[in-house]
């Protein structure tokens, strides 16, 4: 087939075909430049103005096409990675490798359990019914909380061979539903407002892992420098989404204490201005924080703020 012949001499980058992650994703490469059209149906994208191909894939797969080296970067949750490497050693040739945190999927893999019941605490599950999507996970989880119980985790058994006691069933979505159902005592699934949980009646007890989106490569890309390029392109936007850009004008014995509300990713850039006395700072500052420093800018005397939308971004 034509399509699969022509990826041979493109760098292949793995993107999720659904879910919470996908349209940030398409965003992402929008921002980026990377130009394609996706025939419906098809889950490979030639990319127009790069030698790279877009492969859809589920969320969950991508660290197992991107670890085989198959495939060379991917987008998908760092829960996912996770998932897949906690069973892999430490020396193994294949994996991936993180390039960087890009800011959105955020979510915690939460151990949970029925608002109103006797089950307080992570250890209460030991021996008990424990349903999730992520089992590798949920199993070193329990297996470690099994051997400190037992009082061996110093004795390093925590990979040991002994089974285990919990019992770790898969499902593949809709996990909050497992308590009501009476298949599960507990669940371990992702939380991030924490809605679809208390929906159902559960509560938070512990945190298996924290995550968020990130790009990942394989441990040996075809291609370095493009990967470097597109990591480059893709940190950009991420910079340029995080941060805003603030203006103002104030009296020059003002300007230390602006400063230090407004210090920029490295330093202020102050110009004089056509008025004796007075300079001119631009300054990136965190999008979140904005507000604040332009309360704080106000009160220490800053006039004609401005706060500006950066585009894109190349910063160090
Ligand atoms: N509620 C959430 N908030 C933020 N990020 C989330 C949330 N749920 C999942 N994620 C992130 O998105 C990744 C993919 O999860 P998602 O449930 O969208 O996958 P999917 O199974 O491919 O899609 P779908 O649920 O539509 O079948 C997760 O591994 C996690 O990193
Ligand atoms: O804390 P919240 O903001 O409510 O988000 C958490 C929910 O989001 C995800 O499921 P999703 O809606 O993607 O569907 P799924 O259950 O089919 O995976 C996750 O598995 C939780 O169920």
């Amino acid at each position: 087939m034509d399509l699969v012949n022509s990826l041979n001499d493109r760098l292949l980058f793995a993107v999720p075909k659904k879910g919470r992650l996908h349209q940030a994703c398409l965003d992402l490469l929008h921002g980026s430049d990377i130009q394609f059209h996706r025939h419906s149906r098809l889950d490979i994208a030639l990319v127009k103005n790069l030698p790279l191909a877009l492969i859809f894939l589920p969320a969950a797969d991508i660290p197992t096409f991107v670890g085989e080296g198959r495939v060379d970067l991917g987008i998908t949750g760092r829960d996912q990675v996770a998932e897949h490497e906690c069973l892999a050693s430490p020396t193994a040739t294949t994996g991936v490798e993180e390039v960087l945190d890009l800011d959105f999927g955020k979510c915690s893999l939460q151990v949970q359990v029925p608002q109103k019941g006797e089950l307080v605490r992570p250890e209460d599950l030991i021996g008990k019914n424990v349903v999730t999507s992520f089992t590798n996970l949920t199993e070193q989880y329990f297996r470690k909380l099994e051997a400190e119980q037992a009082g061996s985790a110093q004795n390093g058994e925590v990979n040991g061979e002994t089974s285990l006691k919990t019992k770790i069933k898969y499902v593949g979505g809709s996990v909050e539903a497992a308590c009501a159902l009476g298949v599960a005592d507990g669940i371990v699934d992702l939380v991030e407002s924490g809605e679809t949980m208390r929906a159902a009646g559960l509560k938070a007890i512990s945190t298996v892992v924290d995550s968020s989106a990130i790009l990942i490569k394989s441990k040996h890309p075809s291609d370095p420098k493009l990967v470097e390029l597109i990591a480059s392109r893709i940190r950009g936007v991420i910079t340029a989404q995080k941060y805003v850009l603030c203006t103002y004008n104030i009296e020059r014995p003002k300007l230390d204490a602006a400063c230090k509300i407004t210090p920029g990713k490295r330093a202020p850039t102050i110009n004089a201005l056509d008025e004796e006395g007075w300079v001119a700072v631009s300054s990136m500052v965190e999008r979140k924080m904005i507000a604040v420093a332009m309360d704080e800018l106000t009160a220490v005397g800053a006039c004609d703020i401005l706060v500006l939308k950066i585009e894109n971004s190349r910063t160090g």
